[in-house]
C-alpha cells in the first residue's frame, strides 16, 4: 500500500537510537527530550490508526508536564477527551520499541489485531507545551499522521486539558463547546463568573496577577505544582504577601496546588485533598438542599494525607475510594458514581457527573414547582457542571470553581486550610538498578517484591504514632516513590529515611546510600 511505502521513506528520518526502550507510563512516554524524535514519529502513526479505529478525531498533546525542562513527553487523547485505553497503551509501547527495521511488522500487526480499515479517514489533533523542545518533536508528531495519510490540526502551544477538550468538541459536534481556545476560554472562564452571578450576586471580576508566564526562565525550575508540593514551599523569587492567596500550575496546567504565608511567615499548603474536601462538602450540601439522591464519592491515591480521608469519611460521612496513581485510573473509578470527585494529592483532578445525575440536575433547575432553596441549589449544581472540565484534570478551570465556591461561601483561604489538618509528610526518591524489582498490590499501598521490604516497612511504620508509609516504581521518572506520615514532621522525615534506606539495601539502590534530611 502507498501509505506504507512513505512510511519506510518517512521514519528514517526519525531513526531510533540503538537499545533504547520505553514504556507508555503512568501519563505517556518521558524521558530526556533528545531521545524522543522517534516516539513522537511512532505515536502520530498510531494516533492515525486509533483514530481509523474509533471513527473519530484523537489528540496527541506533546509535553513532560512537570519534569525537567530538559525532557519531553508525550500522552494520546481518546474521542471523549479521556486518556487513552490501556490495550492501546500496549501498543504504543510495542511500536515505540520497535526496531527501525521491524516498524511497520509492528505497525501491520496492530492493524491486524484491531482490524483496521485502512481506507476509514483519520483526523488528529496536535498541541504542545513551552518547552524549547516541543517545536520540533510536534512536527515529528505531524510528520507520522500525514505519513499515514491522516489528517491533522496542530493547536501548537496550548495546555494539555484544552487539548483534551478540543478532541471532546470535535467528537460531540459541538455540544461540550466550540473546538478552539476561543471556545475554551468562553467556556469555563467567561460563563463562569456569568452563571455564578445570578444565584449568588457574585463579583464578575477575579484580579489576578501571573508569575513565570513562560516567556523567560526555565519550565518548572524551583516553581511549579510539583515543586510546591514536594518542597512544601513557594515558588523561589516570588514575593507573597501574608494570606495572599496563591497557586501554581505544572508545566502543562492539569495541576494545581493553593498556599498562602500567614503572619508569621509560616506556608501554608492546600493541596488537591483540600481541594477535594472543598468541593465535594460544597456538592454535598447542594445535593442536599436540593433533595437530590444522588451518589458522591470521592477518589483518592495512596499519597491523599491520611487526615483527609479520615475527614472525608467520618466527618463529611462521604464514600472514599483509593485506586492506583495516575489519573486514567481515578477516573475510571470516578465514572461509577453519580457524582465523583477525584483529586490526587498532588493537586490533578476534576468532577464528573453521570448522564443520569445531570439530566436530573437539569430538570429540577427548570423545574417551576420547586422552593427557592431547592431550585438555587439545583442552579448551582447546574453551574458547576457548566463550569467543571469533566474530560480530565484542568488547573485553570479547578481554580475558577474553587474561587467560586470560596466567594459563595464566604470563606478565606485560612478558614478552608482549617477545615482539617494535614498530618505531615514527606515524599523521598531512591535511585534503583532497576526500579521494576518493586511490584505493589493494593492500591500501590503494599510492595509484594522484593521479598522482605514490606515486611522491613511495616517494622518501621511501628516505631512510629499516626504513621504509613509505602514505596512504588514512579511511572514518569526512573525512580522508586518513598512517601512517609506520621504525627510531627521529624517522625515522618525519619520513617521517610529509613524506608528509604530499606528500599536501597532490599531493592538494589545505585549511587550513595540515602542520607537522613535533618
Ligand atoms: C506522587 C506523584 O505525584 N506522582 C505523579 C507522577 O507519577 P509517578 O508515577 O509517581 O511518577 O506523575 C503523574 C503524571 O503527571 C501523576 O499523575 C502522579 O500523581
Ligand atoms: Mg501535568
Amino acid at each position: 500500500m502507498a501509505e506504507f511505502q512513505e512510511i519506510s521513506k518517512l521514519s528514517a528520518l526519525h531513526p531510533k537510537p540503538a537499545g533504547l526502550v520505553l514504556q507508555y507510563g503512568t501519563s505517556g512516554f518521558r524521558t530526556n527530550a533528545k531521545q524522543l524524535d522517534h516516539i513522537m514519529f511512532r505515536m502520530g502513526l498510531l494516533a492515525t490508526v486509533r483514530s481509523k479505529k474509533t471513527k473519530a478525531t484523537i489528540g496527541v498533546m506533546v509535553t513532560a508536564s512537570h519534569n525537567p525542562e530538559e525532557d519531553n513527553g508525550v500522552k494520546l487523547v481518546d474521542p471523549m477527551g479521556e486518556m487513552v485505553t490501556q490495550d492501546w497503551e500496549e501498543h504504543a509501547t510495542q511500536l515505540a520499541n520497535a526496531d527501525q527495521e521491524d516498524l511497520l511488522t509492528a505497525l501491520k500487526n496492530i492493524i491486524e489485531k484491531e482490524a483496521i480499515n485502512m481506507s476509514q479517514e483519520a483526523n488528529v489533533f496536535v498541541g504542545k507545551d513551552t518547552r524549547s523542545s516541543s517545536a520540533s518533536l510536534s512536527q515529528a508528531v505531524l510528520d507520522g499522521v500525514s505519513a499515514l495519510g491522516g489528517h491533522s490540526k496542530d493547536y501548537g502551544l496550548v495546555t494539555t486539558p484544552q487539548l483534551h477538550y478540543m478532541v471532546c468538541c470535535q467528537n460531540t459536534q459541538g455540544k461540550y463547546g466550540e473546538a478552539t481556545v476561543e471556545g475554551y476560554y468562553t467556556k469555563f472562564c467567561q460563563e463562569l463568573l456569568l452563571s455564578f452571578s445570578p444565584p449568588c450576586h457574585l463579583k464578575k471580576e477575579l484580579q489576578i496577577s501571573l508569575n513565570n508566564d513562560g516567556s523567560k526562565g526555565r519550565l518548572n525550575h524551583q516553581c511549579g505544582a510539583d515543586y510546591v508540593k514536594v518542597q512544601q514551599k513557594p515558588p523561589t523569587g516570588i514575593k507573597i504577601n501574608p494570606g495572599e492567596r496563591c497557586c501554581s500550575f505544572d508545566g502543562d496546567a492539569d495541576r494545581i496546588v493553593y498556599y498562602y504565608t500567614d503572619s508569621e511567615g509560616t506556608f501554608h499548603l492546600l493541596d488537591g485533598d483540600k481541594m477535594a474536601t472543598l468541593i465535594s462538602t460544597f456538592l454535598k450540601e447542594l445535593l442536599t438542599q436540593a433533595g437530590l439522591d444522588l451518589k458522591i464519592a470521592v477518589v483518592q491515591t495512596a499519597y491523599a494525607n491520611g487526615s483527609s480521608t479520615h475527614y472525608l469519611e467520618n466527618t463529611m460521612k462521604v464514600l472514599v475510594r483509593c485506586t492506583k496513581t495516575g489519573v486514567k485510573h481515578l477516573h475510571h473509578v470516578a465514572q461509577e458514581f453519580d457524582v465523583g470527585v477525584y483529586f490526587e494529592a498532588n493537586g490533578h483532578g476534576t468532577v464528573l457527573f453521570s448522564k443520569a445525575a445531570e439530566e436530573k440536575i437539569q430538570q429540577l433547575a427548570e423545574d417551576t414547582n420547586v422552593n427557592d432553596e431547592r431550585k438555587k441549589a439545583a442552579l448551582l449544581l447546574r453551574n458547576t457542571i457548566n463550569v467543571i472540565n469533566q474530560t480530565v484534570g484542568d488547573a485553570i478551570s479547578d481554580m475558577l470553581l474553587i474561587e467560586a465556591i470560596l466567594a459563595i461561601k464566604g470563606m478565606t483561604i485560612q478558614q478552608w486550610d482549617t477545615i482539617y489538618t494535614d498530618l505531615p509528610n514527606r515524599q523521598l526518591k531512591v535511585k534503583v538498578a532497576d526500579r521494576r524489582v518493586i511490584d505493589t498490590t493494593d492500591a500501590e499501598r503494599r510492595a509484594v517484591t522484593p521479598a522482605g521490604l514490606q515486611e522491613a516497612i511495616d517494622n518501621l511504620v511501628k516505631k512510629y504514632r499516626q504513621a504509613r508509609s509505602f514505596v512504588r516504581p514512579s511511572g514518569t521518572e526512573d525512580v522508586v516513590r518513598v512517601y512517609a506520615e506520621a504525627d510531627t514532621q521529624e517522625s515522618a522525615d525519619a520513617l521517610a529515611h529509613e524506608v528509604s534506606l530499606a528500599v536501597y539495601r532490599l531493592a538494589g539502590g545505585v549511587g550513595d546510600e540515602p542520607k537522613p534530611l535533618h
